[in-house]
């Protein structure tokens, strides 16, 4: 597999970074999860511009300009033969000292992997997943607002921790209000009454580049959909539910807590909206 390295590719076993790096060390840098989709990079443009406000957001100047992450995130792909693909593109702080000051690392590092990856069985696509919440909660954005798509994922990973010692293969995660901010690595979403309700970006969550695609699929779908201030109770008292997210892609959620949702199988909404994901993800984005 060739990787994108600070303006090379390079060997998949030449692919390092230092130990110095501050992206390793703390934690400090941001990233995309972005998909290939026969060829068509979906939504390269939403996930590139995400990127610059995170390192915005944390003060990092990235070190090549959109259209050069565009075309090496492409040739990337092309390198490795690739037509579809989950392709991870990484900057960090780069290297400096063992202190935390970010002014002494001189130059971010930039890498990108395209791959394989598949978070869920198909059987969870046409079952639906069977998910709890966890005791921790989503970071507070006065802390470090969830909205950076930073190196930091600890908080998601407890979430992960937590989900697999219940039992189950994603977690709801709420504020610090005992709102619903989101899962540990996608969008909720639900369907009550005809609506299509997900919890408002001030809630701690991630503004997820597929979260994005729903309002424009629900428009095309004639559904209403709006933000609103999430609790558990309405996704157990919820006509239907799913999950959004780069890795998930939609994915139904039948069971919350050990409340069935709705019939306890995908709803109809539900799967009117991954019938138009799957047709979207051809045609919305970046041909390599
Ligand atoms: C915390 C969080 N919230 C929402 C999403 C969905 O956002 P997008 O619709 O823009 O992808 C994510 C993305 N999460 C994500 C994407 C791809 C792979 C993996 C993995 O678990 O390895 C996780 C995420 O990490």
């Amino acid at each position: 597999m060739k990787i994108y390295l600070d303006g090379k590719f390079v060997d998949e076993a030449e692919a390092k970074i230092s130990v110095f790096d501050h992206g390793l060390l703390y934690g400090d840098g941001v990233f995309e999860g972005i998909r290939l989709y026969g060829g068509n990079v979906f939504r390269l443009e939403e996930h590139l511009e995400r990127l610059e406000y995170s390192a915005k957001a944390i003060l990092l100047k990235l070190p090549l300009s959109r259209a050069d992450l565009s075309a090496a995130t492409c040739e990337t792909c092309r390198q490795n033969g690739l037509k579809d693909a989950y392709i991870r593109l990484v900057v960090t702080r780069g290297v400096g000292d063992l202190g935390l000051a970010p002014w002494l690392c001189p130059k971010p590092s930039l890498f990108i992997i395209a791959s394989k990856i598949s978070l869920y069985p198909q059987e969870y696509y046409d079952n639906g997943l069977a998910i709890v919440t966890v005791p921790t909660r989503r970071i507070n954005p006065a802390a470090l607002p969830p909205t950076i798509k930073s190196l930091n994922y600890m908080n998601n990973i407890l979430g992960k921790i937590e989900a697999k010692q219940f039992g189950a293969l994603e977690a709801i995660m709420l504020n610090d209000q005992g709102y619903v901010a989101e899962c540990t690595a996608d969008n909720v979403f639900l369907v009550h009454k005809g609506e299509i309700i997900t919890p408002s970006a001030s809630q701690g969550a991630l503004k997820g580049i597929t979260r994005g695609t729903i309002f424009d699929i629900a428009k095309e779908l004639g559904v209403p959909m709006r933000e609103a201030n999430v609790t558990r109770y309405d996704i157990w008292c919820a006509d239907e539910s799913f999950l959004t997210g780069s890795g998930a892609e939609v994915i139904p959620v039948v069971k919350l807590d050990g409340r069935e949702i709705g019939t306890g199988k995908p709803g109809p909404i539900t799967q009117q909206v991954l019938a138009s994901f799957r047709r979207r993800v051809l045609v919305e984005g970046t041909r390599i």
